[in-house]
């Protein structure tokens, strides 16, 4: 898990999904012993015929028989109707508990790289659909199996002990089955994640990769972890497939000596004749289930996986419940003493620190400047002045407060984010810069672009605010981009507003509009935070931050420090802005 799941919540909802599920799984246990205990008409049925109706040529009896058939066998529909569609509800409404939970976790865990690929969108997809398989079905049938062999032994039993013989056999095989395909099965899982993870990334780098002629290599890549993955599949499935031929061979076989024995006992006079075809089907019947899992297994080892993987996972999920109704910030920001190493990660044991002891307090208005050199620790001290990371040591306090002192969502509301890497989610303009809100007044929406400087640029678009954009339909250049991610950024006037190099795809007009934004949102009381590269944005902050390697080099007013630092000259990169 990535650092933002270190700390266990109380609040778990696929486990409380999950006693709401035994409570279902108890009824359709219920309705699966009805069921398996109905499975005795046809059977019994047979055997009335053949030793009752045909010895006594009553034809009364026959239609009696059969009339109680029909009923049981209508009984028999209803129970299997109820059990699945228990099982299929269950499915759905584990799905609508646990879904948005599942999505948040797995977004939570894609802002920093998560090494382990895990997506429990997916593991909730597998459980989905393995309450609404025969697998399941199957599961539940099994341990109605005495029912079967008792009647066997009642018929003779010589019978019963050939069964029970033989139920060992194909049961030994089953479990055989599980530990040769287990690890096979896991493997492929992980694989898959592994898979699935470069897949999406390859496909938002298309652009380079096609235009850089690595369009081979990286398929020879893909292939190579595909063929990983189904590698294990397939010899996850080998081995079942071995187990599961051999299984319903053995089953059959069972069935022609169990006639066997039983026409040996008919002609000794111990059973009748239609006791012999009754023990078959019965038999048959209790054997099925052990079959069906047997057939099922791959579907079953991968829940069972997917469902270990998402019990321990939404322990992490964050209860919203934490936090509380704090007043609106008035933006007074004090950074004491924060150390961040690097985030957690289950490939790399060191974890190195990316900030050290920073401190520095700032006040309503304030404009900061974070300027350094590339991995100076600007874009990570973003990320902990907005909560997306916890300090390791000391504290980020807005207010007064701590950022998890305060409902996420409040939290959101009261922050203006740019971050570095910016893109627009699919929808539309007014949308994207209203942060999706559905209760949006337009007149928010306006005002946020207009301080972004965006306003004419969008009523230039197509369909102006409500353009859909984010999809390849109506691409954005980098610069639109950013823009449009400042107005998202300046969207219900934040009382704290963070800028993650704001200005690194702008033009000269760009640059103006996000110094004027910077300089209307302090006016208006708004604690500013720019890192930046580039020094345009610089002349509308009143502070200025330098960071060297994870270190405060020089805080304080911009002209006491700007006086002790030297200006980059003019023909370097753009890398650094001061040199410390
Ligand atoms: N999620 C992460 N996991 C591990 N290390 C990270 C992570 N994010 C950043 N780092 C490390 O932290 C250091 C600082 O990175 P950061 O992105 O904060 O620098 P920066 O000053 O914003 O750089 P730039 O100006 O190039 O964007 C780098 O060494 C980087 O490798």
């Amino acid at each position: 898990m990535s650092e933002q799941f270190s700390v266990k919540s109380k609040k778990n909802p696929y486990k409380k999904e999950l006693s709401r599920l035994r409570r279902a799984f108890l009824t359709v246990g219920l309705f699966s012993a009805a069921i398996n205990l109905l499975m005795l008409t046809g059977p019994l049925y047979m055997l009335q015929v053949y030793d009752r109706v045909l010895s006594s040529g009553s034809v009364a009896t026959l239609q009696g028989l059969f009339v109680i058939v029909v009923i049981l066998y209508a009984f028999l529909g209803v129970y299997e109707f109820l059990r699945a569609r228990l099982l299929s509800r269950a499915s759905y409404r584990m799905d609508q508990a646990v879904g948005a939970d599942a999505f948040g976790f797995w977004l939570r865990s894609g802002f920093v790289d998560n090494k382990e690929h895990y997506n429990p969108v997916q593991d909730l997809a597998v459980i989905r659909a393995f309450l609404a398989s025969p697998a399941i079905l199957g599961l539940f049938d099994l341990p109605w199996i005495p029912i079967f062999l008792a009647v066997v032994f009642f018929i003779h039993p010589w019978l019963g002990w050939l069964t029970v013989g033989g139920a060992i056999i194909v049961i030994i095989a089953a479990i055989i089955n599980r530990f040769a395909s287990r690890d096979p099965i896991k493997n492929a899982g992980n694989s898959e994640g592994v898979e699935r993870s470069f897949v999406e990334r390859t496909r938002r780098n298309a652009e380079a990769v096609l235009a850089l002629g690595m369009l081979d290599k990286v398929t020879d890549r893909w292939s190579g972890l595909h063929q990983n993955s189904l590698g294990h599949y397939q010899t996850g499935g080998d081995r079942s497939e071995i187990v599961a031929a051999f299984s319903k061979s053995f089953r059959l076989l069972l069935q022609s000596t169990l006639l066997t024995v039983g026409a040996y006992l008919a002609l000794a006079q111990e059973i009748s004749a239609g006791m012999i075809i009754a023990t078959s089907i019965v038999a048959g019947r209790a054997l099925a289930p052990v079959d069906q899992v047997i057939a099922h297994w791959r579907t079953i080892g991968r829940a069972g996986d997917a469902h270990r993987r998402l019990k321990d996972a939404m322990d992490y999920i964050p209860d919203p419940q934490s936090g509380f109704d704090l007043p609106e910030p008035k933006g007074h920001l004090v950074v004491k003493n924060v150390t961040k190493l690097t985030p957690k990660n289950s490939l790399v044991s060191d974890r190195p620190r990316i900030l050290e002891r920073i401190s520095f307090e700032l006040e309503p208005g304030d404009g900061l400047g974070v300027v350094g050199s590339s991995a100076a620790g600007k874009s990570s001290l973003a990320r902990l002045l907005v909560g997306l990371w916890q300090p390791d040591h000391g504290e980020v306090r807005l207010d007064g407060a701590t950022l998890n002192q305060w409902h996420n969502e409040d939290l959101g509301g009261h922050i203006g984010y740019l971050p570095q890497r910016v893109e627009m989610l699919p929808g539309t303009i007014a949308e994207n810069i209203a942060r999706f809100d559905p209760d949006a007044r337009d007149e928010d929406v306006i005002e946020a672009a207009q301080i972004a400087g965006v306003h004419d640029m969008i009523l230039k678009m197509p369909q102006g605010y409500t353009t859909y954009v984010g999809t390849t339909e109506q691409p954005l250049s980098g610069g639109q981009t950013q823009r449009l991610g400042l107005a998202r950024a300046l969207y219900g006037s934040p009382r704290l507003l963070v800028l993650d190099e704001p200005n690194s795809n702008l033009d000269a007009k760009g640059d103006e509009a996000l110094a004027s934004a910077v300089i209307g949102m302090r006016k208006k009381g708004c604690t500013v935070l720019v890192m930046a590269h580039r020094p345009s944005v610089i002349q509308a902050v009143n502070k200025i931050l330098i960071l060297h390697e994870g270190k405060v080099g020089r805080f304080g007013l911009k002209e006491d420090v700007l006086q002790h630092a030297t200006p980059q000259r003019p023909t370097a990169a753009p890398s650094s802005v001061f040199e410390v």
